[in-house]
């Protein structure tokens, strides 16, 4: 893979206050990536700065190889060949489906646009709608509209702010899914802003969770997810337990749930041990160690906090049990995430 977006130490304040603090990361052509974190900690920001549309106070930015930002050099917005979809998709209302998608294609011949108009309504199957206009379409298509356009022109990089936000919980994960493999085909360079983080897993190849201006930890959706740097990432990205535990230096961690080996640990005896639901399992039983404390039923599976030796401990199963029930809970062999005890 070769780099599509280089953003090196960026920095944006607004009224002096840094939004976006010293910060850097690489996209390679044909990634999508995922800007996740809580509201406020800059996303859209960064969105906006890599589209050229805010006044920046530092940093480097480059796309396919070509510099866009440097220390006397801001390349305008429609000369960064970046496609953009907002979150109400933008779309003129007063132009039909062909003539919003033929918009991103200005300088083009016309019979040019209309082969590559009808290519993109094919690509978004939307054949046959081109003489609709934006209120004659529900949210989904709409979407497929605004995709159509931004992609018509050949964009080097394509910037997406909540896209998904709109759309009907029921048809949003089949959108989702589609849209993927339509941007996986066409080989799209794309970063996505939102706030949910199925929607992170389910589309993105690689997450950048923010937090306070800055990218805290970057990488593919498991790996962040099983091996998260901070407790920061690690609670936003889901559920687990902390499990108290101290090393000393012998190769193994002592804790409630007894002795477990440690590869590599700085000595301490104030640590906690993050362990994620998919790294337990129940099974029921009249003699094991544990005791369910807590049921959620979830649908396709149950949320249990079972109670092992004091210590609560969050489970998931498909197997339906009631408070009080024992159970024997067991540790799926991972390599132990360590963090210091809050
Ligand atoms: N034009 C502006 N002037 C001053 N402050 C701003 C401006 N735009 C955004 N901010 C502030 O900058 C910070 C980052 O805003 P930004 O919109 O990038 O956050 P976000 O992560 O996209 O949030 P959300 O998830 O709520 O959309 C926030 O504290 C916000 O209040």
């Amino acid at each position: 893979m070769s780099c599509a977006l280089t953003v090196s130490n960026l920095i944006c304040r607004y009224n002096g206050q840094a939004v976006l603090n010293d910060l850097s990361f690489r996209v390679e052509k044909g990634e999508i990536v995922c800007l996740l974190g809580a509201s406020g900690c800059g996303k859209t920001t960064l969105l906006k700065a890599i589209a050229g549309l805010l006044p920046l106070d530092g940093g480097e930015m480059m796309i396919n190889c070509r510099q866009i930002v440097g220390a006397s050099l801001n390349v305008p917005p429609e000369q960064r060949n970046i496609g953009m979809i907002f979150q109400d998709y933008a779309l003129f209302p007063h132009l039909t489906v062909a003539e919003n998608v033929a918009f991103g294609l200005k300088g083009w011949h016309k019979a040019a646009t209309n082969v590559r108009v009808k290519e993109m309504l094919a690509l978004v199957k939307l054949d046959g709608l081109d003489t609709r206009y934006p209120h004659q379409l529900s949210g989904g298509q709409q979407q497929r509209v605004a995709i159509a356009r931004a992609l018509a022109g050949k964009p080097d990089l394509l910037l997406l702010d909540e896209p998904f936000s709109n759309i009907d919980t029921q048809v949003r994960h089949s959108l989702i899914k589609e849209i993927r493999k339509i941007f996986k085909e066409q080989g799209v360079t794309a970063i996505f802003v939102t706030h949910s983080r199925e929607e992170a897993f389910a589309f993105a190849d690689k997450l950048a969770v923010m937090n306070k201006g800055v990218i805290e930890q970057y990488g593919g959706a498991t790996e962040l997810y099983y091996s998260p740097s901070s407790r920061f990432v690690a609670d936003f990205l889901g559920h687990g337990s902390y499990v108290p535990v101290s090393v000393n230096g012998d190769s193994k961690m002592y804790t409630p749930l007894g002795e477990w080996p440690v590869e590599q640990a700085a000595n301490g005896s104030d640590l906690e041990w993050l362990i994620r639901p998919q790294n337990l399992s129940i099974t029921p039983d009249d003699s094991g160690n544990g005791v369910v404390s807590d049921v959620q039923f979830m649908g396709d599976s149950c949320r249990y906090l079972v109670d092992v030796n004091g210590q609560s401990l969050m489970v998931y199963s498909n197997q339906l049990l009631d408070m009080g029930d024992k159970v024997r809970l067991d540790i799926r062999p991972h390599p132990p995430v360590l963090f210091e005890a809050s």
